[in-house]
């Protein structure tokens, strides 16, 4: 209790632009700054207040002795490298993980959050990195599943109906999640978590899978919320967007707070340093003005009917990529870029073979084991169940991977066979370093991974058979900028050893910063490439509308 007394009173702006290691008294002085400046004591209420939460897994102390506070109306941002401690600092106050020490006050009581459903009751939501939606069910069946109610389920889909249109999130509550994009699908917990009418909102790297344009309503809808006296604790790797809506931010680098401060008087360079700890290392990336490489990897008149409901069609896509060049997709999310990531990778085979060429062989009719064995490389979007299975080890999932691609490496010969565990095991250090993924264990599990690290572990995994095509779908969704940079930087590598590339990305700024070319895909069509010397953000933008899709 005389934490949250002390901690009662403090003020947002003004004094040093940061506190090393602050604590609640650096905070109290810098509102006494305020007030010796002359300027008005703002004197928030505090809603969530956390003193020394601290959560160990095995030898890995993942939080350490770490305090937060939040006031009623203000968007909080929590700020820190792949596997510094945010998500776990968010589920020890949903309920999902128990602290090992520590104290939680909420509106001045210390409690005790045992579970998701005590979190709800007080007025914590949270909408979670990693969706926990069922698939085979509606978005109302799912949102109907997570209330402790018993409102039946024509109610549930008109008030989400009711929510999605008043604050700009387009959702049918009829569609099937199996059928929904990334973003829709966090549309359907964003909403999930507004109906239960939370004082305070988690958002785990919520803008990581949404366009520039849903990223704007996103940000439109928490300044409404936060009018309303909401609080909000935003987790993001976008410093840009935590500059633009965050009053505060708080940051974490292994495990420790070690900054306090107000994110509108600090740079993006400089809130990244205050997370690593030192300096973060640009991409270096030349253009060549003509890349006269062999055609890798070709596409041939792809069309496709939409394969679900709620699914695009593909029609008449074409394109071409050489040796050493990487080419962009841009789009829109729901545009057919999860269509065509599955059409090109084999997860859906088609009926004429020549529609799709890897180093000269149709490979059309081949499944994703097939084109894996021509030389190609695959990162689909979702990293947890798709492209590894949580519940294995990341030895186990390498060997999922790649048994038949490096089948020599990892399984002995004779009529029984036997599996090489030392070659896996080796092969999985190899990329672990290779990354720099941080873990917490030799061979943790793919789901004991922090998001980021996780997702540098499966670029990894590919990167490391040297592909002659490699195909990745949002390749640094929820990674920091270090690891973002390593990431883009080893693609634009993999080229320069001859290797053709695409990047399907929604991050506009990453697809200019690494490709040679960018398409757009709009309405299951894809625009002609445009070099990156041509491409403009108002051209691509255009095209995303839909203007000229489909020309070649
Ligand atoms: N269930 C678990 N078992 C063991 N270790 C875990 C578990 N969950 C997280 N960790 C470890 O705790 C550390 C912190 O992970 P956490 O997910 O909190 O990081 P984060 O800051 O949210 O990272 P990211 O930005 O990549 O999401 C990581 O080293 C991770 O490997």
């Amino acid at each position: 209790m005389k934490h949250f007394q002390r901690a009662k009173r403090f003020a947002f702006d003004g004094g040093p632009a940061y506190h090393q290691d602050g604590n609640i008294n650096e905070l109290e002085n810098q509102r006494m700054g305020n007030e010796l400046a002359g300027g008005p004591a703002s004197e928030p209420e505090l809603l969530l207040d956390v003193r020394g939460l601290t959560k160990i897994f095995g030898s890995l102390t993942a939080c350490n002795s770490v305090d937060l506070q939040i006031a009623k109306g203000e968007i909080h941002a929590l700020l820190g490298e792949n596997g510094a401690g945010k998500s776990t600092l968010v589920k020890m106050l949903f309920g999902t993980l128990a602290p090992n020490s520590g104290e939680i006050f909420w509106n001045g009581k210390s409690v005790r959050i045992g579970s998701p459903a005590e979190a709800r009751r007080l007025g914590i939501g949270m909408v979670f990195q990693h969706f926990s939606l069922f698939e085979a069910l509606t978005a109302a069946e799912n949102i109907a599943l997570s209330l402790d109610s018993s409102t039946p389920i024509g109610a549930i889909a008109a008030k989400a109906k009711e929510l999605s249109h008043s604050y700009g999130l387009p959702l049918d509550p009829g569609s099937l999640v199996g059928d929904l994009s990334v973003g829709e699908r966090q549309r359907i917990e964003i909403i999930r978590c507004l109906l239960q009418v939370p004082d305070l909102i988690i958002l785990d790297e919520p803008t990581s899978v949404l366009t520039p344009q849903e990223a704007d309503k996103l940000f439109e809808t928490l300044e409404r919320l936060r009018g309303e006296g909401k609080s909000i604790l935003y987790i993001s790797h976008r410093l840009e967007e935590v500059q633009r809506i965050c009053d505060r931010a708080t940051v974490l680098r292994h495990g420790k707070v070690v900054a306090h401060c107000n994110p509108r008087q600090e740079t993006a360079g400089s809130l990244a340093r205050m997370m690593v700890g030192g300096d973060v290392h640009e991409v270096h990336r030349e253009h060549p003005d003509h890349v006269e490489g062999a055609p890798l990897i070709e596409i041939r008149n792809l069309s496709q009917a939409p394969k679900g409901p709620f699914l695009m069609p593909l029609r008449n896509i074409s394109l071409t990529v050489r040796a050493g060049e990487v080419v962009g997709i841009a789009g829109v999310a729901g545009n057919g870029q999860g269509e065509f990531f599955d059409a090109v990778s084999g997860e859906a085979t088609q009926g004429d073979a020549a529609t799709v060429r890897i180093r000269s062989i149709d490979a059309g009719t081949l499944g994703i084991t097939g084109r894996r064995l021509l030389g190609a490389g695959f990162v689909p979007e979702e990293r947890l169940g798709h492209g590894a299975v949580p519940g294995m080890k990341l030895s186990d999932n390498m060997l999922l991977a790649r048994h038949r691609s490096d089948a020599k490496a990892f399984l002995g010969g004779g009529p029984l066979g036997f599996i090489r565990r030392d070659a896996i095991e080796a092969t999985t250090k190899r990329v672990i370093e290779e990354m720099d993924v941080r873990k917490s264990a030799e061979d943790p599990e793919a789901s004991a991974l922090s998001g980021g690290n996780l997702q540098k572990f499966i670029i990894g995994r590919e990167l490391d058979r040297k592909p002659s095509v490699l195909v990745v779908n949002q390749p640094t969704w929820g990674v920091d900028a270090g690891a973002a940079a390593r990431i883009r930087q080893a693609l634009i590598d993999l080229t320069r050893s001859g290797s053709a590339v695409i990047v399907i990305s929604q991050d506009l700024d990453e697809l200019f910063e690494i490709a040679d070319r960018i398409a757009v895909m709009a309405h299951g069509e894809m625009s002609q490439t445009i070099p990156i010397q041509e491409a403009t953000r108002e051209k691509i933008g255009l095209l995303m509308g839909g203007a000229d899709a489909g020309a070649h």
